[in-house]
């Protein structure tokens, strides 16, 4: 028994517990993760029946769902993976959880580096990429023009409260890539020298509104001002089956600390009897960024204006929306 009150691995508690530290971070890394502790729970299950194995692999995503809220990589990916649970007994099912585990996490590279090349072909050589946050989607679109030859330059926002734009650097930099960090507060100015701007996505609404790291929209509307191309890179597993039905994506906050620790409360309330309760900081980790702000969706299927991204969403979803993210209840 977990401390979330669920029957599950060991291995799988880890996981849910370094994704909601953010030690796993990102919506497709988020997504690898819970596919591949899926795997775990169901190679390391001591069930000997096959309905206590179902509910083990239940309770398993159950505890991998309640971890963060609003990247809907996670629960298309759980959604899968359970998808494929198939067999009359257990040695059946497991192998069937551990097969679709693989084949969806292979999918998700495919998709990854398919998307990588429909991006690229948005940069010429002497490009400018402003980024924010740190999204592998964007990066593989970086990845494929810096090995197609193309040069390019970045500027990259540093991302507060988290700093995940110095993840961005690092990696550009591995790739020769020359990378000026800005704080978040510079974007304006250094847009004057962008020629794009290119972010990843938690979750893409039906609507084309885009679901990503606080801060996003903020760039978006300068960008639309200075008149630099927004550009979105999201791989299908991005698509919010919800939003078809006009379900709102849940925003996550996260703990006020990471904008306000201690030592920084204690300072500004110095000074202030008692404790100083009118001092409170926000942390909401994403925004939405409306599609008219947005220029392409970059998908391994494509790239499509935000506006008609509910036609590939139609096509992949169908009207029941049953593929390829197949619904089947987290919990048993
Ligand atoms: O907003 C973030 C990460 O937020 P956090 O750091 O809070 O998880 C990324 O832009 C998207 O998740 C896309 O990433 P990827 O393209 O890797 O799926």
């Amino acid at each position: 028994m977990d401390d979330r009150g669920h029957d599950v691995a060991p291995a799988v508690e880890t996981t849910a517990d370094e994704i909601a530290a953010m030690e796993i971070r990102g919506a497709a890394t988020i997504a690898d993760a819970a596919a591949e502790a899926l795997a775990i729970q169901a190679e390391r299950s001591d069930a000997d029946r096959p309905d206590a194995f179902e509910r083990q692999l239940r309770a398993a995503a159950k505890t991998l769902y309640e971890t963060r809220p609003t990247a809907v990589s996670l629960p298309n990916a759980l959604r899968y993976v359970l998808a494929g649970m198939d067999g009359e007994t257990v040695a059946e099912l497991r192998a069937s959880i551990v097969d679709r585990a693989e084949e969806f996490r292979r999918d998700l590279d495919r998709a990854q580096s398919k998307l990588g090349s429909v991006g690229a072909n948005r940069l010429r050589d002497g490009d400018v990429v402003m980024t924010h946050c740190h999204s592998t989607d964007a990066l593989a679109c970086l990845e494929a023009a810096v090995e197609d030859g193309i040069e390019i330059e970045a500027i990259v926002k540093e991302t507060r409260p988290r700093l995940q734009g110095h993840i961005t650097a690092g990696q550009l930099r591995e790739w020769g890539v020359p990378v000026t960090v800005i704080v978040d507060g510079a974007a304006r100015r250094y847009l004057d020298r962008a020629d794009h701007v290119l972010v990843g996505a938690d979750s893409i609404a039906a609507d084309g509104s885009v679901i990503n790291k606080i801060g996003t929209s903020g760039l978006a509307v300068l960008a639309r001002e200075r008149g630099v191309p927004v550009t979105v890179a999201a791989q299908t597993i991005k698509l919010h089956p919800d939003t078809m039905t006009g379900h709102t994506v849940e925003i996550e906050r996260r703990d006020e600390r990471e904008v306000l620790d201690e030592e920084a409360r204690a300072a500004i309330t110095d000074g202030v009897d008692g404790t100083d309760d009118g001092l409170t900081a926000e942390n909401p980790a994403f925004d939405v960024t409306p599609p008219r702000y947005v220029d392409a969706i970059v998908t391994e299927h494509g790239q499509f204006p935000p506006e008609t991204i509910v036609t590939l969403m139609r096509e992949l979803f169908g009207e029941t929306v049953d593929e390829p993210w197949e619904r089947s209840e987290i919990t048993g």
